[in-house]
């Protein structure tokens, strides 16, 4: 295949994580001219370009060296990898993107009795992931059979053609509809930074490691935190110990107050109401938490 100088991205042209893979790429920096028939985007500044695709899609794109990397959910690549990408060059998850969460879960009726994934032996499972389904099941040592789906899942049972299902959760709320009660999960997943193991050692190589390190930075401020208040230097070791986790805090003199300082402190991850409460109890006050736009160590 001949090779290209900007590097292609695939990822979702319309579902749930189109909007938020846009967002993530637009905070790396990365900003697209839309073509009119909307499956390829054009990158503005740098030599980067998107195709808008099927989700299902994705793996097979990059497996074939279409494009360099893609945004899809760790449930649709793991189940390319144990299933179509059997035979082809190994994917590899570069990075975790923290949206798109849900799980592959087996639920059942309401009314079946489950203890463990024995129960399962001699049933029939309807899922539309039966590379994950089958391995799970080969490893729990169970016999059963899989009833490959390619959606609408959750109605199986009621139909007749299953006993069980193995099915995408997130609220729940669909099990809940459907009198299906979710037994056992095989696994966590959310939308993954997906590529090839071994990464383009020219330009688009580079461009890569560019695109890694602002994803690092991005993901890393969009969980932390900037804690401001002020204490006075009495209350100051209590208050540290209850700060919420990050490097050693700043502290800066308060004008014309020589007993109070300001304190700033990075913080990995949301600061909670009642860290807050439990802070000003004691001794802090004048509190501020600040989202941190761009980070760069
Ligand atoms: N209820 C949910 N909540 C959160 N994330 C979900 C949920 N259902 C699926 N996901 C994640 O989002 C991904 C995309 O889901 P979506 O429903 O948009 O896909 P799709 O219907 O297969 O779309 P496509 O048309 O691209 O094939 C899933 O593969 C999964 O990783
Ligand atoms: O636990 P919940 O919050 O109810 O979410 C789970 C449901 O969401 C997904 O379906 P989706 O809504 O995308 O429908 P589709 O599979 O028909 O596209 C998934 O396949 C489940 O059916
Ligand atoms: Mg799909």
């Amino acid at each position: 295949m001949k090779t290209r100088d900007r590097l292609r991205i695939a990822m979702q042209k319309s579902g749930r994580l189109t909007e938020p893979a846009l967002d993530l790429l637009k905070r790396c920096g990365l900003t697209f001219r839309q073509s009119r028939d909307k499956l390829f985007c054009f990158g503005e500044g740098e030599p980067v370009d998107l195709l808008l695709v099927r989700d299902d899609d994705i793996p097979g794109l990059i497996e074939q060296g279409v494009c360099d990397l893609g945004i899809v959910g760790r449930n649709v690549l793991d189940e390319f990898s144990l299933t179509a990408g059997i035979d082809g060059a190994p994917l590899k998850e570069w990075r975790p993107l923290g949206f798109g969460r849900c799980r592959l879960s087996v639920a059942v009726p309401q009314e079946m009795a489950y203890e463990s994934a024995t129960s399962l032996a001699g049933q029939r499972i309807a899922t539309s992931y039966p590379g994950l389904l089958g391995r799970w099941l080969r490893d729990a040592g169970v016999d059963a059979q899989v009833v490959t789906l390619a959606g609408s899942v959750e109605i199986a049972p009621k139909l007749g053609t299953a006993d069980a299902i193995c099915d995408l959760v997130q609220s729940g709320g669909t099990l809940v509809a459907n009198q299906l009660r979710e037994v056992d999960v095989l696994l966590e997943s959310e939308a993954v930074l997906a590529g090839p193991e071994a990464l383009p050692t020219d330009e688009r190589g580079d461009m890569i490691e560019l695109l890694l390190k602002r994803l690092d930075g991005v993901i890393q401020v969009s969980e932390s935190r900037l804690l401001l208040l002020q204490t006075s230097r009495s209350a100051l070791e209590a208050v540290t110990r209850l700060l919420p986790g990050g490097p050693q805090p700043t502290l800066l003199p308060v004008a014309g107050q020589p007993d109070q300082l300001m304190l700033q402190a990075l913080c990995a991850g949301e600061v909670s109401w009642r860290q807050l409460e439990e802070i000003k109890k004691a001794g802090a006050r004048e509190m501020f938490v600040l989202p941190v736009e761009k980070m760069l160590a």
